[in-house]
């Protein structure tokens, strides 16, 4: 059967993939309400068509922080994507550097900063590269990070703010997480799988992934942290994790330069709202001040197309890199990309929008359906 949509790659994925993996990337936190919600929310807004107009040139380009964008879709950071594919990481950032989008290492990768940012350097000459950082209890460690990004031509940080701790996964706790012998978190060193289980206290979270987060991610994080990196780099900083007005003003006092509406994916606290349903008042609260992007649950065109309606100037996909790089490695990933593109054009151009500045609020309305519960 002929892959179609972005669902069709999750569903080859699921097959494809030993529990270990599967387990860990498809994963929300606690009962998964947040991560459900993600995608089911798209589905409460309805889009407003306009007809009769000339709709046979669209053009999807924009530019953010200097550089150029074919699309407004990039790729999410998500951790040891070598369990989807050999390839890994750079797999994943030959691919959207070849479709000229941004692709977003994690820190806990699975590839090094240096051969993912050389990987881009062979498919363009105009890297679009975004470094997603943890700030480590080491600052040193945290610094290095940063001077390598910044040396590897990444043109952005993000810092992302919604994980002082790993969130509950329960799939995790059930059959522990463990990274194949095979692979490590190449960027950190020290990163060690085992721990002596008798520590424990009752009822703690006994994942590695949880444990190695407590021991080496700073739960202490405040606004000041935010100044400090601002300080030690001329590097966008593009703070990711923000669902609320006040937080969002927040960013603008404190200089972030652009905000991620997201939820992690719904990995990290559970029974938060869906991204999609916090946009409007994160874009009202930063008024026009800073970018706003989303990321959580866009899996078709027109979810983009929402996404763009409420304000963001762009979006992320996170796991279905993940189930491109399953299918076919790199070219799953363009496959992936390619069918998310075809999708947005599509749904461009029978809403009567050819220019992406066209979209804006006219173009969406809460479904009528779940209006009054809106
Ligand atoms: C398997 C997995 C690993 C992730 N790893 C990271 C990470 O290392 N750093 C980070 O900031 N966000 C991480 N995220 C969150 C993503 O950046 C993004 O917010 C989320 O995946 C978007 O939702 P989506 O998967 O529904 O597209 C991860 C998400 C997943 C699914
Ligand atoms: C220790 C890996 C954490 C990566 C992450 O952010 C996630 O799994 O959501």
């Amino acid at each position: 059967m002929k892959i179609a949509c972005l669902n069709d790659l999750e569903d080859y994925a699921k097959g494809a993939l030993d529990s270990n993996a599967m387990n860990y990337y498809s994963s929300g936190s606690q009962d998964m309400i947040t991560l459900r919600d993600n995608q089911n929310a798209f589905d409460r807004y309805q889009i407003r068509p306009r007809v009769l107009r000339d709709v046979s040139k669209i053009n999807t380009n924009f530019e953010l922080f200097g550089q150029k964008f074919d699309y407004p879709i990039f790729i999410a950071a998500t951790a040891m994507q070598k369990m989807a594919h050999v390839t890994g990481e750079v797999g994943s950032v030959r691919a959207a550097n070849s479709r000229n989008i941004n692709y977003c290492l994690s820190s806990i990768s699975t590839s090094t900063i240096e051969e993912v940012g050389k990987a881009a350097e062979q498919v363009s000459n105009n890297t679009r590269l975004w470094f997603q950082l943890y700030i480590y209890n080491d600052k040193n460690k945290t610094l290095d990070l940063i001077r390598r990004a910044e040396a590897s031509g990444f043109k952005a940080i993000i810092l992302t703010v919604d994980t002082p701790y790993l969130g509950r996964r329960l799939p995790d706790i059930r059959n522990p997480f463990k990274l194949p012998s095979h692979l490590s978190l190449i960027n950190i060193s020290s990163a060690k799988q085992d721990f002596d289980s008798q520590t424990l206290k009752s009822g703690e979270n006994s994942s590695w992934l949880a444990r190695y987060f407590a021991e080496n991610i700073n739960p202490s994080l405040t606004w000041d942290d935010l100044v400090w990196i601002k300080s030690v780099t001329h590097l966008p900083i593009i703070v990711k994790g923000v669902l609320v007005a006040e937080d969002a003003k927040l960013c603008v006092k404190y200089g972030a330069d652009a905000i991620i509406v997201s939820n992690h994916g719904g990995r990290q606290l559970d029974s938060i709202p869906a991204t999609i349903d916090s946009l409007a008042e994160v874009v009202a609260a930063v008024n026009s001040k800073i970018p706003v992007l989303l990321d959580g649950g866009v899996r078709k065109g027109t979810d983009v197309f929402k996404a763009l309606a409420l304000g963001a100037t762009a979006v992320f996909v996170g796991r279905p890199n993940l189930w491109g790089l399953a299918y076919n490695g790199e070219d799953g990933v363009k496959l992936m990309l390619d069918l998310l593109f075809e999708e947005f054009r599509l749904a461009m151009a029978l809403s009567g929008c050819t220019s992406l500045s066209q979209i804006n609020e006219n173009y969406i309305k809460a479904s009528p359906y779940f209006a009054s519960k809106l």
